[in-house]
């Protein structure tokens, strides 16, 4: 069993499916995941903002905008009448519903539901393209096995409601379901957060003992460093897990951050592969790859806020760092940088929800300083504290910004700068320039 998941951009018009056809169809026995049409999950967010605004002219508005779009794609896509036809119906039926609900009873069961519209047609409008083309396939409803509780996947629950799915349909090979949609404990549609179709792919692979998970998007694999803010990067062919982890999680966009966990359990490789240019190597992640290359990529995430606390009670004592660990722990809110002197800790979160209360218990431990539009700019490879000179080559490159905290040595995979926003673009590209042409690589 392969698994194969498809993102916005390549289920994105008529011409993008009929490749993801050409892709899926023959060869060994897959489980397509899709996402929603490319804009259509930020639409359906703007919906629910119209909804939560008790707008409902706007809402209405907004899921009219739908329409032409999806008149052209339907009309491309599809040339049989019947195919059309309940095409149209499935449409009207999804313009009705995100239209139904009351301004006055809205709540997050009424959007998680809208959120997971634009996945239901997706692999609705793929299913009947198929059956069109007369290949032979099912559409599976994620919501019938994809199961979470406490926004955790319960992998024995999914694999045994999966089995019993799959085993409906003993002579199908090409199955087609829903990335980003799940039922939770209270059976409400749920969601794995923006970006988690990658997640429902990896979490079907580890259920479903895939061979491999691939995914497909616009780009040829993961790049050297982020191609929205560089020129000139170009795909890397091997990661390991915790280097696609790594990166992941500090803002290669090309990933969701949790999407290797699954597929690390049972060790199955996840490659990723462009759909316009399927014959392209991609990138395979797996337990090991080449160590000869110091850094693989380099990746940066926004939204960063610093936290500086200073007391003199910190100086040859024990135990104060437990007490700012507590805080963040009370609050749910997880550290991800951390820098310590002997009477200072500087630390970053990206979780901003509960930072006012944060910073008043912390006031409580010391004096306290905030710097927020910060981002964490995340140089990755294997063995990086081995080599003393791709630190170096680090601060050599960055000397010119204002750098605000350095960590180093937690992982061996890992170098992460904390500099103000407004230097990232310039951060990422003088890494570019000091890290991969000065002959490290
Ligand atoms: N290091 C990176 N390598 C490749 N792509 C990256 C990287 N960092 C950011 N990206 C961006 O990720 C995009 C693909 O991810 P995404 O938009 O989630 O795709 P999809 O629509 O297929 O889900 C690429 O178009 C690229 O701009
Ligand atoms: N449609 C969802 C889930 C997803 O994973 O999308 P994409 O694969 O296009 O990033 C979103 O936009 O968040």
């Amino acid at each position: 069993m392969l698994v194969y998941k498809f993102g916005g951009t390549s289920v994105g018009s008529a011409e993008r499916m009929m490749q993801v056809s050409d892709i899926i169809t023959g060869g060994e026995q897959k489980i397509v995941v899709l996402s929603a049409v490319s804009g259509t999950t930020n639409s359906l967010v703007t919906i629910c903002d119209a909804y939560y605004a008790k707008d409902k002219t706007l809402a209405d508005k907004l899921v009219e905008d739908f329409r032409p779009k999806y008149d052209k794609h339907i009309y491309d896509l599809l040339h049989d009448e019947a195919s059309r036809v309940e095409a149209n119906a499935l449409m009207e039926e999804k313009y009705a519903l995100l239209k139904s609900y009351d301004i006055n009873d809205f709540s997050e069961v009424q959007e998680r539901e809208i959120h997971a519209q634009g996945e239901l047609i997706s692999t609705k409008l793929m299913h009947l393209y198929l059956q069109e083309k007369g290949v032979n396939s099912a559409l599976i409803p994620a919501l019938d096995f994809m199961r979470t509780e406490n926004g955790e996947p319960l992998y024995d629950e999914i694999e045994k409601r999966l089995s019993a799915t799959l085993a409906q349909h003993p002579n199908v090979d090409l199955f087609i379901t829903q990335g980003y949609i799940c039922t939770n404990e209270f059976e409400q549609v749920d969601n794995l957060k923006r970006g988690g179709s990658d997640y429902t792919a990896s979490i079907i692979g580890a259920c479903a003992n895939a061979k491999e998970v691939q995914i497909w998007t616009d780009i040829d694999g993961m790049h050297n460093n982020d191609p929205r803010f560089v020129e000139g990067t170009k795909a890397v062919e091997c990661l390991t897990y915790d280097e696609a982890a790594e990166l992941a999680y500090f803002g290669a966009k090309i990933l969701h951050p949790l999407t290797v966990l699954p597929a690390k359990k049972k060790d199955i490789p996840v490659r990723l592969k462009n759909t316009m240019v399927p014959e392209a190597f991609g990138t395979v992640i797996g337990p090991t790859c080449d160590e000869s290359i110091p850094v693989k990529s380099i990746a940066a995430k926004n939204g960063i806020v610093a936290i500086k606390i200073r007391s003199s009670r910190m100086l040859m004592a024990y135990g104060f760092l437990k007490n700012v660990f507590q805080i963040f722990e009370d609050y749910k809110t997880p550290i991800d940088m951390i820098t310590t002197s002997e009477v200072a800790v500087s630390l970053t979160v990206d979780k901003t929800d509960a930072l006012p209360q944060i910073i008043e218990d912390l006031e409580k431990l010391g004096c306290v300083e905030v710097d927020d539009n910060q981002s964490i700019v995340c140089v990755v490879g294997q063995n990086l504290i081995e080599d003393a000179s791709v630190v170096s080559g680090v601060v050599k490159a960055l000397e010119s910004l204002k750098v605000r905290m350095i960590s180093y040595g937690g992982s061996a995979n890992n170098i992460s700068i904390l500099i103000p926003t407004e230097n990232k673009n310039e951060a990422l590209n003088l890494l570019h320039s000091a890290l991969y042409n000065e002959s490290l690589v």
